[in-house]
């Protein structure tokens, strides 16, 4: 190994450098390979023209590396085995998605075991060391990631979606997890309110992060789990990972949406949301306190609706299949949280500083704290505050559908909807009129009637890569 070769023409310069053989469509081929403080540039030897036969990958894209000995202990020879994603035009369709690129060197330097697993133990931090400096700085992000090697514990509702989250988990997630140096404990929730049961009375500490596979419903049960145990401050700041495996998958489309990766949907979304979850940056997560004309309080990490969007998702054929069940989720107990100073009890008049919308027919109203609806429905832009949205009456069905459409695009308050109203703010009131309704929270129903939210910047913590 020779380490720092000279800076030629403005290219990064190579903090190491050294010539390993790996096995390469079933041949044993030489290797160049050269770390900069960006990527790993891996060439074979060989005399065809040099451009030909170099791959430079972004040590951005990398989740792991290892060094190991041999499995023959007779062998002197040691492993260094590094895994990334990098993005690459698909197969079929437009556009970019994740895949898996791994190269096993054999480093054998010497005839002396010893030395040879110094080298690639030496490789391999240094590939980690160039990772960590990588890592982006602001945007929310706290500048800690999930420690490795690390613990975490699973949640996986195997109902949810297409009923597939478990095959999807061990087809994609776990080997990503091994190659991550994640550990992690897998639980199959049995019904609804286990997960919620599982974290109020979980010793937290055994965990680094606590990873739900499923919709934002399962999600919604954990927060709230965390949120009813007495040391709730500490409870709610155990990172949060989402794995995709419902139908909405809300709140993963916007971590992707956050991190400036290509949309994903359905596998690529799982792989995407994979990557990310190993390379483990943790964000702050908003989270809204939510109070229901019965006096309860819920927590909420994505949005409120009201009238034709709570329609939609409610008569939703995922929703038919729940059934009932969702309703219950309205009765949680509040214990101990933390107050809603800009709240003041539904009872009462709202404060005199508030801004009032004054009394009129309306379609829809729609409150959100993170970037997507849905997978494919972009839908505010995430910055700690409320996103109201709300239509007036006198818009038709076709409008409607133009808006919702223009979503997708996050283009809908550029669709030229007259009766759109957008408004931030950090606390509100809705006091329906109609007798009837539908409200969800995060897309479960909740009682209807009277409801006012706050919500608190940065409670929670995410896991967003
Ligand atoms: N084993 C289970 N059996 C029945 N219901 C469950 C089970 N595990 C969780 N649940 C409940 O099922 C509901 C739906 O779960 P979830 O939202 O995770 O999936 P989904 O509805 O398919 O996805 P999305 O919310 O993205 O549309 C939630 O209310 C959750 O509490």
């Amino acid at each position: 190994t020779e380490p720092d070769p000279p800076q030629r023409n403005g290219s990064p310069r190579a903090q190491l450098h050294g010539e390993f053989t790996a096995a390469a469509a079933g041949k044993q081929v030489r290797y160049a390979v050269s770390l900069t403080d960006r990527e790993l540039a891996v060439q074979k030897i060989t005399s065809a023209p040099a451009g030909r036969n170099k791959v430079l990958l972004n040590l951005k894209d990398c989740i792991g590396c290892r060094a190991f000995k041999g499995a023959d202990s007779a062998e002197a020879g040691a492993y260094l085995s590094v895994v990334f994603y990098p993005f690459k035009k698909k197969w079929m369709g437009a556009g970019l998605a994740r895949h898996r690129v791994e190269y096993c060197f054999e480093v054998a330097l010497s005839q002396d075991a010893r030395t040879n697993r110094d080298e690639a133990e030496r490789w391999a931090s240094a590939i980690r060391e160039s990772c960590v400096r990588l890592w982006p700085q602001g945007q929310g992000v706290l500048g800690f990631s999930v420690p490795r090697p690390s613990r975490i514990l699973v949640l996986l509702n195997p109902h949810s979606g297409k009923g597939q989250a478990l095959s999807l988990f061990t087809s994609h997630i776990q080997g990503m997890l091994t190659e991550a140096g994640i550990a992690h404990q897998l639980v199959i929730t049995e019904r609804q309110n286990h997960a919620r049961e599982l974290v109020r009375e979980a010793d937290l500490s055994q965990w680094d992060a606590l990873v739900i596979m499923s919709g934002d419903g399962l999600l919604f049960e954990v927060v709230n789990g965390l949120m009813e145990r007495g040391d709730w401050e500490a409870a709610i700041r155990t990172p949060l990972g989402i794995l995709p495996g419902g139908s909405g998958n809300a709140l993963a489309a916007s971590i992707n949406h956050y991190c400036g990766f290509p949309p994903a949907m359905g596998e690529e979304l799982v792989v995407s949301c994979g990557f990310q979850l190993c390379r483990g940056l943790v964000s702050r997560l908003d989270l809204a306190a939510v109070h229901l004309g019965s006096g309860q309080r819920l927590f909420s990490f994505l949005s409120l609706a009201w009238g034709f969007v709570a329609d939609v998702d409610i008569e939703s054929e995922k929703y038919r299949r729940v059934g009932a069940a969702r309703f219950t989720l309205g009765t949680l107990v509040r214990l101990a949280c933390p107050p809603d100073p800009l709240l003041v009890p539904l009872a009462q008049p709202v404060p005199g500083c508030w801004t009032a919308v004054p009394e009129e027919d309306f379609v829809l109203l729609l409150a959100m704290y993170q970037s997507h609806l849905a997978e494919d429905l972009l839908a505010a832009p995430a910055d700690g505050l409320l996103h109201l949205f709300y239509v007036r009456a006198g818009v038709s069905r076709a409008a409607l559908l133009r808006l919702f459409l223009a979503m997708e695009r996050g283009a809908h308050l550029a669709a030229g909807c007259p009766q759109l109203v957008h408004v931030r703010a950090r606390a509100f009131r809705l006091e329906p009129l109609s007798p009837k309704g539908m409200i969800t929270v995060d897309g479960e129903a909740v009682e209807y009637g009277p409801v006012q939210v706050q919500v608190h910047s940065g409670l929670g913590r995410l896991v967003t890569g």
